[in-house]
């Protein structure tokens, strides 16, 4: 007999706990007599806070040990900031459940400066991405890009200190934490895309737990799993992982998918870009299709410098 308790596992930063919060709270209304524990759990990603994420491994570090729990039956299911979940699941696991996204896009953050354009020549910007990186340098190539990690609070912290004269932070995190205020300008598509599955809450679960899934099946937005699914799939044939600047975003206009994806080298000196359209029905051909653009565009080899260059 399956205990009755619906159990979550979740990372403990302020940021996992509110989305797991948020989870248990939409399952609460679906099911109010349902008893549902948190299972906090302590991932390598939060504990080795001093190197960059692309050089110990990346950002598979803040899920390896949520998704291990699941496997070991402490817990049922696991809530994840997408743009955190590599494409390849462990066997035995699924992601059945895509909440409805938060604004995906990044925030320039400053005590100094209203927007980036603003930054004087040489200005320090602090953050780990590459992604943002890269994409910061290729549009002011003069901007000296520090290392900045921690959870988004501490991040905050650095900057409040004078550690930097600016900061970029997904917009989403710093909603749900209740610091919107602290947004100068958001940064549009054009000038920053965002990550891969940026602003999205995923419920990982076991593929054998059907009890699990058809309680949270409910929970799932059908218009950001399809959006999710295409920007995954180009990552999925590009293999970067997180060691390589990449970006993919997908929007729906006209019923469609509209999906623009992009590589670029570190220090953004060459930075490949594709928008495709495709049918809402299928993401993944579209994320397919699009890092296969990139790849004729050269993206390959860009891959494979990185790969090694670490
Ligand atoms: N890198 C950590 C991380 N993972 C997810 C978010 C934001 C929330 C989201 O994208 O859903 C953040 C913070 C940030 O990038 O500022």
């Amino acid at each position: 007999m399956k205990n009755n308790r619906l159990k979550i596992a979740t990372r403990k930063s302020p940021l996992a706990l509110w989305q797991t919060n948020h989870v248990r709270e939409a399952l609460r209304r679906l099911y109010p007599e349902q008893l549902i524990e948190i299972v906090e759990i302590t991932t390598q990603g939060d504990k080795i806070l001093d190197t960059p994420l692309a050089k110990i491994g990346g950002k598979g570090l803040f899920v390896k040990e949520l998704e291990n729990s699941l496997l070991a039956g402490q817990a049922d299911m696991a809530v994840h900031s997408m743009k955190d979940v590599p494409v390849e699941l462990p066997s035995g696991l699924i992601l059945p459940v895509i909440m409805c996204r938060e604004e995906p896009y990044d925030a320039f953050v400053s005590n100094h400066y209203p927007n980036l354009a603003a930054l004087p020549l040489g200005a320090i910007v602090g953050t780990s991405s590459l992604r943002r990186q890269s994409q910061l340098l290729a549009l002011r190539p003069d901007l000296s890009i520090r290392p900045l990690r921690g959870n988004v609070g501490t991040r905050l912290q650095k900057l409040d200190r004078g550690e930097f004269d600016a900061i970029v932070l997904a917009v989403a995190g710093l909603k749900r934490l209740g610091m919107s205020e602290r947004i100068r300008e958001i940064l549009t598509p054009d000038i920053i895309l965002p990550a891969i599955g940026q602003g999205a809450i995923g419920i990982e679960c076991r593929e054998d737990d059907q009890v699990t899934q058809e309680r949270i099946a409910p929970l799932n937005d059908y218009a950001t799993q399809q959006r999710i699914k295409a920007e995954r799939a180009i990552n999925q044939r590009l293999g970067g992982g997180c060691q390589v600047p990449i970006a993919g975003f997908a929007e729906i206009s006209d019923n469609e998918l509209l999906l623009r994806g992009l590589v670029a080298d570190p220090q953004g000196k060459q930075v490949l870009y594709h928008t495709l359209r495709g049918a809402l029905e299928f993401p993944e051909e579209l994320g397919d299709q699009l890092a296969q653009v990139l790849l004729s565009q050269g993206a390959d080899r860009f891959l494979q410098t990185w790969q090694f260059s670490a």
